[in-house]
């Protein structure tokens, strides 16, 4: 891991009107690290990640990250074209709902293939190959290149959105309950995927999930939220086998149960 880390959030805070969102969080993320979020409904995680990600605006606090040039840049002073040409390269954002991260009138292909576009490439059997190749590692047959996500199940798009995420190689992917909303047997199937995925990449990933088990599998480090604060953070493992904060004991104890 690389010593200085890849992006780092300093006392974010983000209001609705009188409403808190989320209150006072700072953490980091080094290369090749996996951060969950987790915590109830309604604890606020949505809202950090969309503050991390920059697709909400914080009421108060910073993010900084380093960039591919080695400069940390405070993300709030990066300009409109700044901002844009990060999240389509550098970073990646996988939805709870595919149909918000995915183009669902255009094809498979070309879903993975526009991303590709977007970083500069204008090779069409390049582009092509690049998206066969994706589709196959995302366990998509080769011979669904041409039809629509509309035509796919909820596993199969999800698995799309995520190739599509995935192809520019970005440092950094946000993910918004990745597996939620899927039956339980596509989600242990997704859940594989994306672990062997994460760790052949290297990626740094900041997942949400209220499901601990995702947690567990996936990330390295979690926070656990409760309304809007921090009240737990630490190696996943420690925080699952010896969780301190009352809060994060009722958590376990509660899938325990189950
Ligand atoms: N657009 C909004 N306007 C007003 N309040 C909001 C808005 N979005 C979220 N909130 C409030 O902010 C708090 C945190 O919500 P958030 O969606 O971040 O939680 P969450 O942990 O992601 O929940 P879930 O798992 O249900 O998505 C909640 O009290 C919620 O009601």
């Amino acid at each position: 891991m690389s010593e200085r880390p890849l992006l780092t959030a300093t006392a974010i805070t983000r209001h609705y009107g009188t409403h808190v969102g989320c209150e006072d969080v700072s953490l980091d993320i080094h290369e090749g690290e996996v951060l969950a979020i987790v915590g109830e409904s309604g604890s606020g995680k949505t809202t950090l990640l969309n503050c991390l990600a920059q697709r909400l605006a914080v009421t108060s606090g910073q993010v900084s990250y380093r960039m591919r040039d080695g400069e940390t840049r405070d993300l709030a002073s990066l300009t409109e074209a700044e901002r844009r040409f990060l999240m389509r390269t550098d970073w990646g954002f996988v939805h709870q709902n595919p149909a918000d991260g995915l183009r669902m009138r255009v094809s498979a292909g070309a879903n993975i293939g526009e991303r590709l576009m977007a970083v500069g490439d204008r090779h069409y059997g390049r582009i092509r190959e690049t998206a066969d190749d994706w589709l196959s590692r995302v366990e998509i047959p080769g011979l669904r290149i041409d039809d629509r996500p509309t035509a796919f199940s909820g596993g199969m798009r999800q698995r799309l959105q995520i190739a599509r995420n995935l192809v520019t190689h970005p440092r950094l992917v946000f993910m918004d309950e990745p597996t939620g909303g899927l039956d339980v047997s596509v989600q242990a199937r997704l859940l594989d995927l994306l672990r062997g995925l994460v760790d052949a990449l290297g990626l740094s990933a900041i997942i949400v999930t209220h499901d601990l088990a995702v947690a567990r599998l996936l990330s390295h480090r979690m926070i656990v939220m409760k309304n809007g604060r921090v009240v737990e953070t630490g190696l996943t493992d420690r925080v699952l086998d010896d969780p301190r904060h009352p809060y994060t004991q009722l958590l376990v104890a509660s899938i325990l149960e189950v």
